[in-house]
């Protein structure tokens, strides 16, 4: 008998979403296994978001079959939900509220139970070095400090998938490092990482896959040795090559002639 590998934790088939009569995805299939950490990578516009929302099941009205753990998504939003933790790009944080606060509103969301939730919300905060601010109003905070809550609130449940859009927008040098560790960590602890991303640096040396999606289509698909071997030395070049983008110094010189 031909031996089974292990089966997808996230498929997608057939893919397509339209805004009105726009088509941002088109016909995006896709198998990703536990423990991958999947790097997102696409120009702006590309449609990165747009995938992470179906994935979430923040958007709905798409053509093609999303399954989580081998279950339509569309039937068990609810369930899979639970199986998600998601940080999204420019969240808003009900920041009249502390850490602490926004947290156990989170952790009730995901059905924790209230000891648990703040036992985890306290190792988190302190993990993340803001324990000295769980008990301060967020409006008081820099836009690191909000994103590192914001980081908490999607791993609280300790989700078997995390899906994080462009999470380490406004954290320090220090910060970055320990969410590319924290990353790691999880991916062996078999978590699921979809990670999209701008920052080429970081996205080359965390992802264990990486997927390029341009005008909604997948144009690339492989680890960053895979990539190297096809379409040039740094993930940079590769995205410029594979998105039309290789003479982008133009681009700038052209700015600054219209200043001129
Ligand atoms: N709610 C919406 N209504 C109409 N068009 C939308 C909507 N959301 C996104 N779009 C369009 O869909 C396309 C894909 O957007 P999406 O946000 O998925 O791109 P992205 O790859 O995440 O971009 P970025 O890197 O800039 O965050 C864009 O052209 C965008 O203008």
């Amino acid at each position: 008998m031909e031996e089974q590998g292990p089966a997808p934790v996230i498929t997608i088939k057939g893919l397509n979403k339209f805004y009105d009569t726009r088509q941002v995805l088109k016909d995006i299939n896709l198998d990703v296994f536990a423990g991958q950490v999947i790097g997102y990578i696409g120009p702006n516009g590309a449609g990165k978001s747009t995938t992470v929302k179906v994935l979430t099941g923040l958007i709905s009205d798409y053509q093609g079959d999303v399954y989580i753990n081998g279950k339509l998504l569309k039937d068990n939003v609810q369930e899979i939900k639970s199986l998600i933790g998601y940080v999204p790009e420019n969240a808003e944080l009900y920041d009249v509220l502390t850490p602490v606060e926004y947290l156990d509103f989170v952790g009730k969301l995901y059905s924790m139970e209230e000891a648990n939730i703040l036992e985890r919300a306290t190792k988190l905060l302190r993990a993340f070095g803001i324990e000295a601010n769980a008990n301060q109003r967020m409006d008081t905070f820099s836009k690191g400090m909000k994103q590192k809550v914001l980081l908490i609130s999607g791993i609280i449940h300790n989700p078997e998938i995390i899906i994080l859009d462009e999470p380490l927008s406004g954290l320090d040098a220090n910060a970055v490092i320990m969410v590319k560790e924290l990353i790691s960590l999880l991916s062996k602890e078999g978590k699921t990482i979809f990670y999209c991303s701008h920052m080429m640096d970081v996205v080359e040396k965390v992802s264990d896959r990486i997927l390029l999606i341009n005008n909604g289509q997948i144009v690339a698909d492989g680890s960053f040795e895979e990539l190297k071997q096809h379409h040039g030395a740094t993930l940079e070049k590769i995205f410029a090559r594979l998105t039309g983008k290789e003479e982008s110094s133009h681009e700038a010189e052209d700015i600054l002639q219209a200043l001129r």
